[in-house]
């Protein structure tokens, strides 16, 4: 007993609660981190890193030299080829740290808003534009922040309706060029240029419009529904693909999956940052 009290004397707590702050603030920052780069490009090449050291470590343990030797002699490169690779996304993290949102709210979902009010204006908008064979692009955001598209657009921060949808696109407007961009619930910016799709396969009848709806939703999480001027038909482009021609029952039921049964009725935030700065060279203007 004595021997058990001496030794629980003889601990430092004030080390051990530092090691445990220490702890906590590192799994804190990995957490943060990893929330901010799941769903994105990011998060991919996180997970080819991962594999890359599975490697090393797998063919060190097998006895493989040659592979062993390549990849240890690739490694040293590792932290500059990490700082291109991710750079918009580490560009993105220093300015959330010097906002202060890095550490506070969470990434994902910070309002509580009718996203079911904003499908039904995003739809309804969709249908009378499709029947006026009008334009349209607008950007869903689900998660992390898309200040980079925003700044190359006109902030409004206004509230969705298919009124101002519409008024939006409607041909010789200002604003008419471009994407709207819609988060937490409200129409954040208009007139946005979006990064283009860079796959290889795109059909020759998919024009610029839904290109850049396509690099939009390679880019990021957004959901992005477009109205083609040519032929009115609706789409919406999630993940990269494009999924075309769709009717309004079809479209609201897809903006409604996409956001989760849990989501319904949260509009959560999403960035995307890659190849903004190449798109805004390349969007032409009607
Ligand atoms: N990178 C981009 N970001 C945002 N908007 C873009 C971008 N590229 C094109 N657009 C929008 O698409 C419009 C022109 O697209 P496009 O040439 O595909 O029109 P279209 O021939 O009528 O085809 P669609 O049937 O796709 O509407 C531009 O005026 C602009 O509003």
């Amino acid at each position: 007993m004595s021997a058990l009290l001496a030794s629980i004397r003889s601990i430092d707590f004030k080390s051990l609660a530092l090691a445990a702050l220490d702890i906590i603030v590192v799994a804190y920052i990995l957490y943060r981190l990893i929330v901010l780069a799941k769903g994105r490009r990011a998060w991919q090449i996180l997970i080819g890193i991962g594999v890359f050291f599975l490697l090393v470590l797998l063919s060190n343990w097998l006895g493989l030299v040659t592979l062993n030797w390549l990849l240890q002699s690739i490694t040293p490169l590792g932290p500059v080829a990490i700082v291109i690779l991710l750079y918009p996304e580490l560009r993105e993290v220093l300015e959330r740290l010097g906002r202060l949102d890095f550490w506070g709210a969470p990434l994902s979902v910070t309002r509580q808003e009718n996203i079911t009010g904003t499908i039904e204006a995003i739809v309804t908008a969709a249908t009378l534009l499709s029947a006026r064979k009008t334009g349209a692009l607008i950007l869903m955001a689900r998660e992390t922040g898309l200040d980079d598209v925003i700044a190359t657009g006109t902030v409004l921060n206004a509230t969705v309706t298919p009124e101002l949808l519409t008024t939006i696109f409607y041909s010789g407007t200002a604003l008419h060029d471009g994407a709207v961009i819609v988060r937490d619930g409200f129409l954040v910016a208009a007139g946005c240029t979006l990064p283009l799709s860079d796959a290889p396969n795109i059909a020759t009848n998919v024009h610029m419009r839904h290109r850049a709806a396509m690099g939009a939703s390679e880019s990021s999480d957004a959901v992005v529904v477009i109205v083609s001027e040519e032929t009115g038909t609706i789409s919406i482009a999630i993940g990269g693909k494009l999924d075309r021609g769709l009717k309004p029952e079809l479209l609201r039921e897809k903006l409604l999956s996409a956001f989760g049964k849990g989501a319904k009725k949260a509009l959560p935030r999403l960035s995307l940052t890659r190849k903004n700065k190449e798109a805004s060279s390349e969007a032409p203007t009607s």
